[in-house]
């Protein structure tokens, strides 16, 4: 996978536009999200482990949000041949093109589905794992429900929804403490203050955290019957919504 180096915010700019997952992002995802989520490296593993327990013969697959496909790779390589489709899902004509070229350096029995569209569109059906690796949190916030509505229609009994997001927290002590352990972890990865800041306003109208309270309870409202975090550092976490 490309790992050209994210040098994005690096300069001062009077605009700061909002974030888009354009051709310039896309060519260097790969490090910006390395250096910017603490424990995406474990995260993307252990998806892989996730999908040998949970993905089931004969089902399928989907990676909602796929970005250059990290994630669908992960899995692909831990399903082996159980005649599963993998179904792979991104609005960025920009990442979906890296992805295609990635998911062709690998051989595998494993066919994968890569759809440029919106998540919102897509019809589950028939699956045994369902993943959103840091994807939800750039959906509008009265758009969620209705697709995990989607997803859980579309799960198998004993299907897995994966939901990795950056989290909110409603007590202001913890939420400047985790702010400022993820920004010094930007700075031990190299990103200047500049960069920090001037991405930080990029996001600020487009990516829009829940605190784990509210994904708890949406995802109980939609009968999930299980529920965890298994994942956490600093204000990033994964949970686990079984059905
Ligand atoms: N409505 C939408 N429909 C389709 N795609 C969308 C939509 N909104 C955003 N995206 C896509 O969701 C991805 C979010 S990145 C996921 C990382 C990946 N999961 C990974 O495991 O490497 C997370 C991050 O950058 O923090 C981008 O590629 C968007 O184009
Ligand atoms: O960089 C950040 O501060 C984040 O919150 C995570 C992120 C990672 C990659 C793209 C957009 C947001």
């Amino acid at each position: 996978m490309n790992t050209s180096q994210d040098t994005i915010y690096a300069q001062a700019c009077e605009n700061i536009s909002d974030f888009q997952f354009d051709e310039k992002v896309a060519g260097v995802f790969n490090d910006m999200i390395r250096r910017s989520v603490p424990g995406y490296g474990q995260i993307i593993k252990t998806l892989g482990d996730l999908a040998d327990k949970y993905v089931t013969p004969d089902s399928r697959v989907y990676d909602l949000g796929c970005s250059l496909g990290a994630a669908t790779l992960s899995i692909r390589r831990n399903i082996g041949s159980r005649n599963c489709t993998i179904v792979a899902v991104d609005n960025s004509e920009s990442m979906i093109g890296r992805c295609q070229e990635n998911l062709g350096a690998y051989v595998s029995d494993t066919p994968v589905d890569l759809i440029c569209g919106d998540i919102r569109d897509i019809n589950i059906e028939n699956a045994s794992m369902v993943v959103l690796n840091f994807t939800m949190q750039f959906l509008a916030p009265k758009d969620r429900e209705s697709l995990l509505n989607n997803i859980y229609q579309g799960l198998k009994p004993g299907g897995i929804l994966v939901l990795s997001e950056k989290l909110n927290f409603e007590d202001d002590s913890v939420q400047s403490l985790l702010d400022d352990l993820h920004l010094d972890f930007k700075r031990s990865n190299g990103y200047s203050e500049l960069e920090i800041s001037q991405k930080r306003s990029s996001l600020e109208h487009v990516m829009k955290p829940d605190t784990l309270h509210q994904h708890e309870v949406r995802l109980k409202e939609q009968g999930f019957k299980h529920f965890n975090v298994w994942f956490q550092c600093f204000n990033f976490a994964s949970m686990v919504a079984i059905k």
